[in-house]
């Protein structure tokens, strides 16, 4: 019997610590991550800005050197098999680095030569993937004079070229308008539907919602949880989350509402309240009812349904925006 084929992607207590620059000390960007991601697998890196997501993408495609624990991508080491590595990955960074010097078609075509295909076969493979990707009609453009999304889309093709097999996101739609990032949704929907394991970075709740199979949420370098969507939220925050900031400190009577059925909790920090509910009811009238009645305004109010949002709240007592 064969063996079981390596995951694509699996670290242990993988870490990388800046060093000390001048007056500013070493930075602990990524403090010891497990992960463990099949092929074929649709896989988010969740977590805001400064979390650790690019330098832990740094590290599985060979750009940053970790210090400390390992990693592997394809069953290779990132620091020992480092070379054979890029050969079998593609890469989309969070910047265009498309060369402004050829055309989107010569972009792509320059990279499947590098990686060893003829000009006859680097000119087929560019213009299937341009056809597939919508771009037929820009493959003489210049990469810096298209929109975000087209330069991006240029940019998983061109990644695309020598059929990689793990392709890395870092970002991919940062900075770009909603419609554009929900074209982009279902063309990485498309690769992976086609067999393509994909590993991504995003600080978009709803984009590891939307795209991926599962899901690992990092703040300040660790891993905070991992796993589906839905296992998250069955773990650390299938409640819906409704929150109200008074005006002066919250009247008393709001403690009472923990010992309620279907509440799960209640933090109280000042004039901010938050209420943790399997049934959320009209919590949030009953809320507001209870401050007219003290004499105490609400400035601010909402309500999440469960979702990853409620989940990282759940997790770091934070609200994801902060
Ligand atoms: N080359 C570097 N030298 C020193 N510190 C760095 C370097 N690159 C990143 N950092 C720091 O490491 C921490 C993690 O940064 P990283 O870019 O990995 O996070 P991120 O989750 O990808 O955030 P973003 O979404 O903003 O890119 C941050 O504090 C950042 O300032």
């Amino acid at each position: 019997m064969s063996a079981p084929p390596e995951p694509a992607v699996q670290t242990v207590e993988l870490k990388k610590t800046y060093p000390a620059a001048g007056p500013r000390p070493e930075v602990p960007a990524v403090r010891g991550i497990d992960l463990d991601v099949p092929r074929g697998e649709f896989f988010g890196l969740l977590g805001p800005n400064g979390a650790g997501k690019s330098t832990t993408i740094g590290m599985l495609t060979t750009l940053v050197v970790p210090t400390g624990g390992t990693a592997r991508v394809s069953g290779l080491d990132v620091v020992k098999d480092a070379v054979e590595i890029k050969r079998r990955i593609g890469v989309v960074s969070q910047n265009n680095t498309l060369d402004s010097d050829l055309t989107a078609a010569e972009n792509l075509e320059f990279r499947g030569r590098f990686f060893g295909l003829s000009a006859r076969d680097a000119r087929r493979r560019a213009d299937e993937l341009m056809e597939l990707f919508g771009l037929t009609e820009h493959r003489k453009g210049n990469p810096f004079e298209m929109s975000g999304g087209q330069a991006k889309r240029v940019m998983i093709c061109r990644a695309l070229m020598h059929g990689p097999e793990v392709l890395f996101l870092d970002e991919p739609t940062a900075g770009l308008d909603p419609q554009t990032r929900t074209n982009l949704w279902e063309v990485l929907r498309g690769l992976q539907a086609g067999g393509q394991t994909i590993l991504l970075t995003t600080h978009y709740m709803e984009e590891a919602e939307a795209l991926c199979d599962r899901v690992a949420v990092v703040d300040h370098g660790r891993l905070l949880a991992a796993g589906t969507v839905d296992e998250l939220k069955n773990a650390a925050g299938a409640d819906t989350v409704i929150t109200v900031a008074y005006d002066a400190p919250a009247p008393d009577q709001i403690h009472k509402l923990a010992d309620r059925a279907g509440i799960s909790k209640v933090e109280v920090n000042e004039g901010r309240v938050r209420v943790f509910a399997i049934e959320p009811g009209d919590i949030l009238g009953e809320l507001v009812a209870l401050g007219n009645a003290a004499g105490v305004g609400v400035t601010d109010a909402s309500q999440l349904r469960p979702s990853l949002e409620t989940v990282f709240l759940a997790l770091t007592g934070r609200e994801y925006r902060d």
